[in-house]
């Protein structure tokens, strides 16, 4: 198989073609999605939740994320390689630049990090400097304390402020983004806004990419599961099959349905 590469990302968007994007943490399952066409992985900070059992994303570290950055790495099969900036690893711009070349000479192909239209200054200095970025924006679990919890983002006034912050973004050099928890609406008018490809987690059916936590769509997670959450395992049967049928779910526009969608 030929390495997706952001260009595939932006050739699929340009073409209205779909693409699937999980969670990833270890080798292992890097070779397993990667195996099953999933064309990128995102070694999310999730892994505090799901892997480490904090609360919160907010305790995880740079060692944390370079070390399963590298894990995946190593199993990867063709997929593209998202890493995420942990919470406040961009203090300023110095910081935010060596926790950036940390990440990809693990094995990032791009990095990710959470914020909103402040966020264009450390965009543009990794851009420039050959690190594509992806933005974070609408509900961005590092400000959960700010947030008063995982609340769906962008409601009335704050969606027309967060389809200006993505275009102001993609002019800062952002080059992907991903957008959490917002209403349906929104992800449908971030992702026409801009050309860069949109992944959509409980933002819609219409971003250009979907993403979910591997834990949660395999089933596996403990506890409560967000509204966007579908478990692929139950009619799979077994691991691998369950990253094929998410793959060729979100390929044909059959996930997510309404019942994972925010109004
Ligand atoms: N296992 C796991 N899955 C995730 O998707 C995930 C993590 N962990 N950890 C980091 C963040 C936290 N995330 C979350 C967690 C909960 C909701 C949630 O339950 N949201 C409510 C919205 C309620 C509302 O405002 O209407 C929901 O019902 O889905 C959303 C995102 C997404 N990320
Ligand atoms: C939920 C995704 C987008 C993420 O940022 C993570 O897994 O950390
Ligand atoms: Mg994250």
């Amino acid at each position: 198989m030929t390495p997706i590469t952001l260009n595939t990302l932006k050739a699929l968007k340009a073409k209205g073609e779909k693409f699937s994007v999980l969670t990833c943490y270890d080798a292992t399952f890097s070779t397993r999605i990667s195996q099953a066409g999933i064309e990128a992985m995102l070694i999310g900070d999730s892994l505090g939740m799901v892997l480490q059992g904090h609360d919160s994303t907010l305790p995880v570290t740079m060692d944390d994320m370079v070390y399963h950055t590298q894990c995946v790495s190593r199993g990867n099969q063709g997929s593209l390689i998202m890493a995420d900036l942990p919470f406040l690893s961009d203090a300023d711009i110095a910081t935010l630049l060596n926790n950036a070349a940390r990440l990809m000479r693990a094995g990032a192909h791009m990095v990710k990090i959470e914020g909103d239209h402040w966020l264009a200054e450390g965009i543009q200095a990794l851009s420039q400097r050959g690190v594509p970025v992806c933005a974070h924006l609408g509900l961005t679990p590092q400000m959960v304390n700010q947030l008063g919890g995982y609340r769906v983002q962008g409601r009335g006034e704050a969606g027309q402020l967060l389809i200006e912050t993505a275009k102001k973004l993609e002019a800062a050099g952002a080059s992907a983004f991903v957008l959490e928890c917002v209403p349906s609406e929104i992800g449908q008018a971030v992702t026409q806004a801009v050309s860069a490809p949109v992944i959509g987690i409980g933002a819609g059916p219409d971003t250009d990419g979907q993403v979910l936590v591997m834990h949660d769509m395999l089933g596996a997670t403990v506890g409560h599961t967000a509204k966007f959450v579908k478990n692929f395992m139950t009619e799979a049967g077994d691991i691998q099959a369950a990253f094929e049928a998410f793959h060729q779910a979100v390929k044909q526009g059959q996930f997510p349905a309404p019942e994972h969608c925010f109004k």
